[in-house]
């Protein structure tokens, strides 16, 4: 019988501070990534919350948004939908700009990528500001798709992302404070 592994995900996230700029502690997930049993329990956990929801796609924003939603796609058995950063995806797309902690940017998605009706979890890695997510919500319902929640493993509550997503159930397997 497999011996039952009890890990403290949090403290398997890095905390780099001052990157990329002064006065952001930034929460380095690629420690817990390389961990072959955190991965695994993020995942699972990620699984076991969607398993019976229904979902007909993973929406992942780019970059860190692909590891998590990936998995999850492939254990749910449904389709994978990235969301980049701009002038990366090849075919016609919609796009949206967007303001996070320490920048701003544009996100693209395939017009063909979800259709009218489509169940879709979005997956990120994080949600500070929740500037990011909620352009990506905007791209899924232009495109018809219902978001069913938005998912990350970490939420930094003092940046009050999830007032950012009207409508919208928030879940994160972990939660940092500002210090
Ligand atoms: O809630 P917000 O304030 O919008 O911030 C969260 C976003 O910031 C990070 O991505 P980043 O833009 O640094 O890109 P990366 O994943 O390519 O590193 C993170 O992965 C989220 O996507
Ligand atoms: N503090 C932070 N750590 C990691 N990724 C982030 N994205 C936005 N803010 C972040």
């Amino acid at each position: 019988m497999n011996k039952q592994i009890v890990l403290d995900l949090r403290e398997t996230v890095r905390t780099v501070p001052g990157w990329p700029i002064e006065g952001v502690l930034f929460r380095d997930l690629t420690t817990l990534m390389k961990d072959p049993h955190a991965l695994r329990m993020s995942c699972d956990i990620l699984f076991e919350r969607y398993k019976e929801k229904k979902i007909d796609k993973v929406v992942g924003i780019d970059a860190r948004g692909f590891v998590f939603g990936a998995v999850l796609a492939y254990k749910l058995g449904v389709g994978f939908v990235p969301v980049r950063k701009k002038g990366k995806l090849p075919y016609e797309t919609l796009e949206k700009s967007y303001d996070l902690e320490y920048g701003s940017g544009t996100l693209e998605v395939h017009r063909d990528a979800i259709s009218a009706g489509d169940k879709v979890v979005v997956v990120d890695d994080l949600i500070a500001t929740g500037g990011t997510v909620s352009a990506t919500v905007g791209l899924v319902r232009e495109l018809g798709g219902e978001v069913i929640e938005c998912s990350f493993l970490i939420e930094l509550p003092d940046l009050k992302g999830r007032e950012k997503l009207v409508g919208c159930p928030v879940f994160a397997v972990m939660e940092f404070d500002g210090e």
